[in-house]
């Protein structure tokens, strides 16, 4: 059965005729049908979460004990994080993620451990966000240390420790941080008032544009998340990694693609988009969000303590001493 079309036709070829530097997403789509037909002559198997997991990662205590107004105050944010996403939500438009996904799949950039790209990693310190300065490195071994206290299960413990991998980016191809870290938001409709700082987006050209700036822009409702475009950056650029070299289930990809989208999974924007897989989804990327987010006032593990024990983890999904391609 040929897979239904993403987004309807006629509006994609007359707004994409405009970005001639990007892909057009039909042949984005055509990549990733190809990348599929791939994975399934290597037997790589994402596959889905068993019902005994689902139920264990989805019920939580952990974030019981936490204030939660002690995080994610914008409107009290320092000037190093409010200049970031003015700069971010004003330069996020659809032609520079046609871009930026055309440059991704162009090359490969470095090869890596896992291990490996954690230490590379570890000189960033994130510009987007109000309520850590500390290293990643830490900030991984932090939420994945959290989620296996809980006793969840081990792809979900590998999945909170690299799902800030993808800021790895900012080593590579990128323009700034604005490019890498941040909340996400989809591009090619309208920004909806449920994003941070939603004043900032004034400054983005596509809120003016006749097709992007409608409610539904390039898309139609109940299209699927795996259909739209979410702004370029860790989560996106990681979870076409982690899909296509790893044997880690739809929900740790979901976990890992979704996690910045806040307007989404915790303000409820942008239900319209999605179609029955992505309500299960949501599940998941609900579960996953307190490890992330208010694991950030924990105990700071020691990394060569806690080796080993990630080491065996990686290697199961990964595959032993994998070297991934970056
Ligand atoms: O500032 C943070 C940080 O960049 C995180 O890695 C990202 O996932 C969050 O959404 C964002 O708010
Ligand atoms: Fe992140
Ligand atoms: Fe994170």
């Amino acid at each position: 059965m040929a897979p239904a079309p993403l987004i309807e036709q006629p509006t994609i070829s007359e707004t994409y005729n405009n970005h001639r530097d990007g892909l057009a997403l039909e042949e984005l789509s055509d990549n990733i049908d190809r990348v599929n037909v791939l994975k399934a002559a290597l037997k790589v198997q994402n596959g889905t979460a068993t019902q005994e997991e689902q139920d264990i990662y989805a019920a939580s205590q952990f974030d019981a004990a936490k204030d939660k107004t002690q995080f994610r105050q914008y409107e009290e944010a320092c000037d190093r994080v409010k200049n970031f996403y003015r700069e971010q939500h004003e330069k996020q438009t659809v032609a520079y993620n046609l871009k930026a996904r055309n440059d991704f799949r162009a090359k490969t950039r470095a090869e890596l451990t896992i291990w490996e790209a954690m230490e590379k990693l570890n000189t960033l310190i994130d510009e987007s966000d109000p309520d850590t300065s500390l290293s990643q490195i830490e900030h991984l071994l932090q939420a994945a240390e959290a989620i296996r206290r809980d006793g969840k299960p081990r792809w979900m413990q590998l999945t909170g420790l690299i799902h800030d991998l993808g800021k790895l980016l900012f080593f590579f191809d990128a323009r700034g941080q604005w490019d890498v870290v941040g909340d996400t938001f989809p591009v090619g409709c309208a920004f909806d008032d449920r994003i941070i700082y939603p004043d900032t987006f004034g400054a983005n050209p596509d809120a003016a544009n006749p097709v992007y700036g409608t409610e539904y822009g390039i898309y139609t409702p109940g299209c699927g998340l795996d259909n739209v475009m979410l702004s370029w950056g860790h989560d996106e650029y990681l979870y076409h990694i982690v899909k296509e070299q790893s044997t880690l289930p739809d929900e740790a990809l979901a976990m890992i693609r979704y996690h910045s989208f806040y307007p989404w999974h915790k303000e409820g924007a942008y239900q319209w988009m999605m179609n029955e897989k992505d309500k299960r989804m949501l599940e998941a990327v609900r579960a996953f969000n307190p490890y992330d987010l208010y694991s950030k006032s924990d105990d700071v593990p020691k990394a060569e303590d806690l080796k080993d024990y990630y080491m065996e983890l990686i290697d199961e999904y990964f595959g032993k001493d994998k070297k991934v391609r970056w």
